[in-house]
């Protein structure tokens, strides 16, 4: 292991160590994630791409303790995290993980405010506070007339964006995308990509799976699974030309 890479109490908001994910399929194993180490720096925003079946979403679950390991440590802002019982995670995502994945789960006798909100009471934010926080998300996901909305009246791009909301509430330690513009439109896709742009400048410490370049570009590192392993792991180089994400932008690698 690199010294970059050893756990412990260090500045990573989030590290994998050695970890594996076999899943049993009717007696047939899987080998979704085949050791992988990944240590994300506070602050830092990884793009995870691969193709289909090489295991982004399952590493990145386990990285929140949605899924089981097989072996291996996770470590979450220098604790380690493998070895709690789900009481234990349940409070460590409340505290410090925000989750953005393709079914958004939200609760559908609440709001759209009080479904944002949550999160942040939950983690302790004063009402006020909760609220603003709340207020400025859904301002900046276009999504402010929704407020009193329930979820049902919403349509599906637009639970996803409160869902992008909701994960973001309470400033986590770390939040973890799976195909957060999966769904979307380009219009949706960029009120999107400038709040994870505009939360990363504030801070914020970003793992996005995706499978679109223009929405890799916008983060600092890009980590390419294959077979569940780390195959390319590298910065991103700023594009030469500041324009608008078009279509044929190319994502260039420093690595
Ligand atoms: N619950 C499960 N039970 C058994 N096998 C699974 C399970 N979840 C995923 N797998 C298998 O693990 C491997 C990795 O799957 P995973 O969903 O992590 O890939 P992915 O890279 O996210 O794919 P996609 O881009 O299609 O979402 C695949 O072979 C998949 O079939």
């Amino acid at each position: 292991m690199s010294p970059a890479n050893e756990p412990g109490p260090t500045t990573a908001a989030v590290q994998a160590v050695n970890l594996v994910k076999v899943y049993q399929t009717g007696g047939l194993p899987v080998h979704a994630v085949r050791g992988v180490d990944l240590r994300v720096d506070r602050g830092e925003f990884v793009a995870i791409m691969g193709p289909s079946g090489s295991g982004k979403s399952t590493l990145v679950h386990m990285l929140g303790g949605l899924d089981g390991r097989t072996s291996g440590e996770i470590w979450v802002d220098g604790k380690r995290a493998d070895t709690l019982n789900e009481s234990g995670w349940a409070i460590l995502r409340r505290q410090k993980i925000g989750f953005v994945f393709q079914f958004f789960n939200l609760v559908a006798n609440m709001t759209v405010a009080d479904n944002v909100e949550l999160p942040a009471l939950l983690g302790g934010s004063t009402p006020r506070h909760a609220r603003e926080r709340r207020e400025y998300l859904l301002g900046e996901l276009g999504l402010a007339d929704k407020a009193d909305a329930s979820p049902a009246q919403l349509s599906g791009g637009e639970q996803q964006r409160v869902a992008l909301a909701r994960a973001l509430a309470n400033q986590p330690q770390v939040l973890l995308a799976d195909e957060p513009t999966g769904n979307l439109d380009s219009r949706n896709t960029r009120d999107v990509l400038r709040l994870l742009g505009e939360v990363h400048r504030q801070g914020q410490t970003i793992v996005m799976v995706t499978h679109d370049a223009r929405v890799a570009g916008l983060a600092d590192r890009l980590v390419t699974l294959l077979d569940g392993m780390i195959v390319d792991d590298g910065a991103i180089a700023p594009p030469r030309r500041r324009t608008k994400p078009g279509a044929g932008d190319v994502v260039e690698l420093r690595g």
